[in-house]
């Protein structure tokens, strides 16, 4: 594996920023003393800190190191007030946002001199299985993708996607294992309810997810042609999936629909 040359400043330790540091010291691609993260919550440093990550009480202080490479891993309805503070230490940086719905023309606008390469991860890249879209911005460089794809890559799957899919990628990828731990946990309530112990159950449904996830990916297979394995003629498969399938695919639809609309809200928030 190719190690990371660059230093990488999180601003922002919560769910997906503490997510994307803790995953780049796993993946062994980048020495801990390399990442830093802040976050004015010191509880959710403690994890990382524990790692070998530098960690800071507030931005200022960990952009006076001087990072490579800053990821914006904040609420897009707070990026450009705490933006605003730090701005000048962004400037000619290359900074990385994750926040969904900003655009890349708003976040060049907030950052005026920084290289900014827009990101839409998700929470598994902590377990190295993420998976992200990325869109340069005007003023990154082919070395500047370079090494945000090596970031991400180091992370789980990294695509360079157009901006205008960034949004929908977002909505299915980046929301994405919510839906799936919701599924999980439907299956599961389903056995209990039918009198399969709670935890037994659990593991037994993660455990058919991933066996799913990888035999798709590793045949490549389309996920119909895999149902109709299951499926045996007359079958009970058969009478579940007549139920599952016109609520699952109608819920979908709709999921997807409010994810994007609220995408749309949270970039004018
Ligand atoms: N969660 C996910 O799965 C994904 C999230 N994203 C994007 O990632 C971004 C972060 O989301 P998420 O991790 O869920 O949010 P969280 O609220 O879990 O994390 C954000 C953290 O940053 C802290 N924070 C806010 N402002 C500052 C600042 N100026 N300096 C230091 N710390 C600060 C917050 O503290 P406090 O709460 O006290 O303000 C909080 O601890 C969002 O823009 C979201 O759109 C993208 C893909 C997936
Ligand atoms: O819920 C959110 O707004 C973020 C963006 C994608 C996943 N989580």
């Amino acid at each position: 594996m190719r190690m990371l040359e660059a230093t990488v400043a999180v601003i922002g330790a919560g769910s997906m920023g503490g997510a994307i540091a803790a995953g780049l010291v796993n993946s062994g691609c980048a020495d801990p003393s390399r990442v830093m993260a802040c976050d004015h919550n010191d509880d959710k440093l403690a994890a990382l800190s524990a790692k070998g990550v530098r960690t800071f009480p507030d931005a200022g202080e960990m952009l006076a190191c001087d990072p490579d490479v800053v990821v914006l891993a904040i609420k897009p309805q707070v990026l450009r007030q705490s933006v605003e503070v730090v701005r000048a230490k962004l400037a000619g940086k290359l900074v990385v946002s994750i926040a969904a719905g900003v655009s890349i023309a708003t976040l060049e606008e907030m950052l005026s001199d920084s290289r900014v390469v827009r990101v839409m991860p998700n929470l598994p890249v902590q377990a190295l299985s993420g998976a992200s879209a990325l869109c340069r911005g005007n003023l990154a460089s082919d070395a500047d993708m370079d090494v945000a794809l090596q970031i991400f890559g180091a992370l789980g799957s990294a695509k360079v996607m157009r901006e205008d899919q960034l949004d929908a990628e977002g909505a299915v990828v980046g929301c994405g294992p919510a839906y799936v731990a919701l599924m999980v946990d439907a299956l599961t309530r389903s056995g209990v309810e039918k009198g399969l112990p709670a935890q037994a159950c659990r593991e037994m449904v993660l455990s058919t997810m991933r066996g799913v996830c990888d035999q798709l990916l590793e045949s490549g297979e389309h996920p119909r042609a895999y149902m109709e394995k299951v499926t045996s003629p007359g079958g009970t498969t058969a009478a579940g999936l007549r139920e599952l399938e016109p609520a699952l695919i109608g819920g979908v639809q709709g999921a997807i629909d409010a994810a994007l609309r609220r995408t749309v809200e949270l970039a004018g928030e």
